[in-house]
Order: structure tokens, then sequence, then C-alpha cells
């Protein structure tokens, strides 16, 4: 008897407008920017003309998250699927750098290259926790009756201790396998980076070389065990492997993006 197979499709929002600013945004609400919303819509586009079909839709409690889903569902003309925001599905809690210009901080490590990538990227590199109030915990986390249990600066590490249970338990198991629903999730690249790193058994090494680009999707197929039958595909590996690029090198130039 042939295996059952379940697809989890996920990308990471299209671009922001401070990842069109150079600027570091963890947990801080910056909305897409035009480009970012093109970005989405192609998700869209692209989910469609590779017959993928979306029953719930996951998204973090943050707006460019919300809005690419959104965006791919009309798309979809499915804006009426089951729609969960969690601040599990949240970027890495970048601590101190949240809002910072990316070039400034690289300037303030003296241009150390390895240093500067070894917050963005190691697996352990942690970015200067905040101190006292943090101003990106907003009336949307009043329902988390302990906020003790909410970040103030996080290593991939520690997202993915936030992450892999919830991933497990509520995504991989109930709605994939119990109820056999194809779900989307709209997140960010960090949660990309750990959900690959979970799934894939990427080493602590090897997880700091991979870069997520912006609002291109991947496919997971999963078994009745949650394990991936084949490897992950993005459905447009030309762009994706741009966007990495991109990516990859934020920061290690004084960029002139700005106002759109
Ligand atoms: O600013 C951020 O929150 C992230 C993603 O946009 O940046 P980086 O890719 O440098 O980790």
């Amino acid at each position: 008897m042939s295996e059952k197979v379940h697809k989890l499709i996920i990308l990471r929002h299209g671009e922001s407008q401070w990842n069109h600013e150079n600027k570091f945004c963890g947990w801080i609400d910056i909305p897409l920017s035009t480009k970012g919303k093109g970005e989405a819509a192609n998700a869209g586009k692209l989910i469609h003309a590779n017959n993928l079909d979306p029953d719930i839709i996951y998204t973090s409690k943050l707006t460019r998250s919300i809005d690419t889903g959104l965006i791919i569902l009309q798309y979809l003309n499915k804006l009426w699927i089951d729609h969960i925001k969690t601040w599990r599905l949240n970027e890495r809690h970048y601590g101190q750098f949240q809002g910072c210009d990316k070039y400034e901080v690289f300037k303030s490590m003296n241009f150390d290259k390895e240093k500067f990538q070894y917050i963005r990227r190691d697996y352990h590199g942690t970015p200067p926790l905040i101190e006292g109030n943090d101003p990106s915990i907003d009336e949307r986390y009043n329902d988390i009756p302990n906020k003790d249990i909410l970040p103030k600066g996080e290593s991939l590490e520690m997202v993915m201790k936030r992450l892999i249970p919830f991933f497990l338990s509520e995504i991989v198991h109930h709605q994939l396998i119990q109820l056999d629903k194809t779900v989307l999730i709209v997140t960010h690249g960090s949660i990309v980076r750990s959900l690959i790193k979970y799934l894939n058994k990427v080493s602590d090494d090897d997880i700091s070389k991979i870069n997520v680009p912006t609002g291109v999707p991947l496919v997971f197929e999963i078994n009745d065990l949650g394990e991936l039958v084949r490897d992950y595909y993005y459905l447009d590996p030309e762009l994706a492997k741009k966007g990495m690029e991109k990516v990859k090198n934020e920061g290690l130039k004084k960029e002139s993006g700005g106002k759109l």
C-alpha cells in the first residue's frame, strides 16, 4: 500500500518596509512594502499553478505575515478558510537590535563580518536582550497569561524551543495527519529556517548557511509518522536562489533603500 503524503506549504512573508530599508525587524510590526505585496500575489499564483489547495492557514501575529497570507488567499479565492494567528510563528525576537540599521550594527562591530553573521545566522548567536519595557509587546499578546514566556531577544536555538513542540502537536499531528488537511504557513525567515533544520535534520553548523527568500513558497511532503518523504522544494527555485543571495548579504553594504 502506498503511504499517505501530507503537504505543508510554507513561506516567508513578502518584503517588508524595513527589509527594504535594511533594518532589523524582529517583533516590530512593520507592514509590507509595495514590492512585498507583489511578492505575496506571486506566491498565490505559484500555489495555484502547482495545484496546491490549502484548507487552513497559520500566520504569526505580525501584520506582514497576516497580509501576505490574505493576499494569497484572495488570489486563491479562499479567504473563507480558517485562519490561526499565533506568536509561536513570530519572527526571531532581535532584542536591542530591533529597529537598528543593519549596516550601522555591522559598523559598530568594526566591520567584523564573522561577528555580524554570527548574530544573524549562527544557531547559538543571540542579540543583546531588551532590558525593562519592550515596546514590541503590545495588546495583541493580551491573551497570553504569563508574559514571562515571551522572549526579549532570541537565538535560533531559542526560537526552536518555543516553536517545534507547537508545530509538531498542532500542525503536523493534528492538522496534517489526523485531519488530513493541506496547511499553509505564512511566517518569517527564522521560522522557516527552524522548520528546515528540524524536518531536514540540518546540523547546528550547517544551518548558518541557509537563507530564506521573501515570498517564495516551499513545500514539505510528510508521511503519517511526521517524517519528510522527499526533500523540500521551492515552487520557483530560480526566484528563491536570487532571494537567498540578497538576504545573505544584507547589512554588509550601505544600502540606498528608503521610503517607498
Ligand atoms: O530583521 C529581521 O527580523 C530578520 C529578517 O528580516 O533579519 P535577518 O535576515 O538579518 O535575520
